[in-house]
C-alpha cells in the first residue's frame, strides 16, 4: 500500500467536544479537554494513523462571536486551520437543541470546495429520532441547492462509539502523499508547548471560577538532563497583582498543588521524570501583548 497523509480541519462551536475527538482519533491525549467553554487558545495538531496513511488533524479552537482581540485570533486561527485541508470536520453537540452559534459557520462553509463532514457528536446522551431529524436538515441540499455535507457520522467521542468508523472513512480521504511525521511523532505541537497546556488545564480545573480567561502560559526553557530527567520552566503570565494571590494560594499552597499535578501528568506522558518549575507575573494586558500570541501559536489579528 502507498503511502497517504492529508490535513483535517476540526472546527465547531465551544464544548462540542473537538478536543475529545481528536484525542479519540489520535487514541492518546494530544489536545487539552476542559468542561470550560473556549479553552483552546493554541492550535494543537493531532496526528491519527490507521494503516499507511497519516490523518493530521487540525484541532482549531472554537468559534464564536468574537469581541476581544484574543478571542478573534482564535477564530482566525480556526480558520486558518480550514484553509489548506482535504476534509473539513464541524463537530456538533447533538444534545443541543438552539443552533444558533451554528448559522455563521454553516454560511461560510457554504463557499468551501472541500469534503464538509458532519460529526453529531455526544449519541451516548441524547435521544435518537430526533438526532436524525437534524442530520437531515443539516445535511440535506440547502435553499440554494448547495450540499451543506457530503457525509453525516453519529459519534460519542467520549465512549468511543463511531470513532473508529470515522477514522477509517478519513483515511480513504487521504491523497497519497508521503508521510509528513516521522512514525513515532504522534504530535506536532512541540512539548514544551504542551507542557503548557498542561499547566494551564491544571489553572482552570483548580481556579476557574476566579481566573476566567485572564491568564496565560508562557513557556520558559525545556531542557534534557544528563540523567535522563526533563527540566521545565514557565511563567504563569496574569493581569493583577490580586490574580497573583490567588495563583500563588496561601503560603504559595495553590502554586504548588497546581505544579504537582501538572508535574505527574507529564512524567507520565513524556515517560521520564519532570522537574516543573512554576513563576507567576503580573503583565498588564497581557491579551493584547504580541508576543504572547505568537508564543501561543496564533497569528496578530488587528
Ligand atoms: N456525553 C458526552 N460528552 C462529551 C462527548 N465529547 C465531549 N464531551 C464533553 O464535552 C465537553 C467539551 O469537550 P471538549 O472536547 O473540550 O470540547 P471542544 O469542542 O474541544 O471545546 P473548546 O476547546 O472550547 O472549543 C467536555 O466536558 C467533554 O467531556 C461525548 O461524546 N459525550
Amino acid at each position: 500500500m502507498t503511502d497517504k497523509c492529508g490535513l483535517v480541519a476540526v472546527i465547531g462551536a465551544p464544548n462540542a467536544g473537538k478536543s475529545t475527538l481528536v484525542n479519540a482519533l489520535v487514541g492518546q491525549k494530544v489536545a487539552i479537554v476542559s468542561a470550560k467553554a473556549q479553552t483552546t487558545r493554541a492550535r494543537l495538531m493531532g496526528i491519527a494513523l490507521q494503516d499507511r496513511v497519516q490523518i493530521i488533524l487540525a484541532d482549531t479552537p472554537g468559534i464564536f462571536a468574537p469581541k476581544r482581540r484574543l478571542d478573534r485570533a482564535m477564530v482566525a486561527a480556526a480558520w486558518e486551520g480550514a484553509q489548506e485541508a482535504d476534509a473539513i470536520l464541524l463537530v456538533v453537540d447533538a444534545r443541543k437543541k438552539r443552533r444558533d452559534d451554528l448559522e455563521p459557520i454553516l454560511e461560510s462553509l457554504k463557499g468551501r470546495r472541500e469534503r464538509k463532514i458532519l460529526v453529531l457528536n455526544k449519541v451516548d446522551s441524547c435521544v435518537k429520532e430526533p438526532l436524525l431529524v437534524m442530520a437531515e436538515e443539516l445535511a440535506g441540499p440547502g435553499e440554494d441547492g448547495t450540499v451543506a455535507f457530503d457525509e453525516v457520522f453519529f459519534v460519542s467521542a467520549l465512549t468511543g462509539d463511531g470513532v473508529a468508523e470515522l477514522k477509517t472513512r478519513l483515511a480513504e480521504l487521504m491523497p497519497e502523499s508521503p508521510w509528513h511525521y516521522p512514525e513515532d511523532q504522534v504530535s506536532d505541537a512541540s512539548e514544551r508547548l504542551l507542557a503548557a497546556e498542561i499547566t494551564r488545564e491544571q489553572i482552570y480545573r483548580k481556579l476557574h471560577d476566579e481566573l476566567p480567561y485572564d491568564s496565560a502560559i508562557r513557556p520558559e526553557s525545556y531542557t534534557h538532563r544528563k540523567d535522563g530527567s526533563i527540566e521545565i520552566h514557565q511563567q504563569i503570565v496574569v493581569a493583577r497583582d490580586s490574580q497573583k494571590a490567588i495563583v500563588l494560594g496561601k503560603n504559595g499552597a495553590m502554586i504548588k498543588a497546581i505544579g504537582e499535578t501538572a508535574r505527574k501528568e507529564l512524567s507520565e506522558l513524556l515517560e521520564t521524570k519532570v522537574h516543573l518549575f512554576l513563576h507567576v507575573k503580573v503583565e498588564e494586558g497581557w491579551a493584547d501583548s504580541r508576543d504572547l500570541f505568537e508564543e501561543i501559536g496564533l497569528d496578530w489579528v488587528r
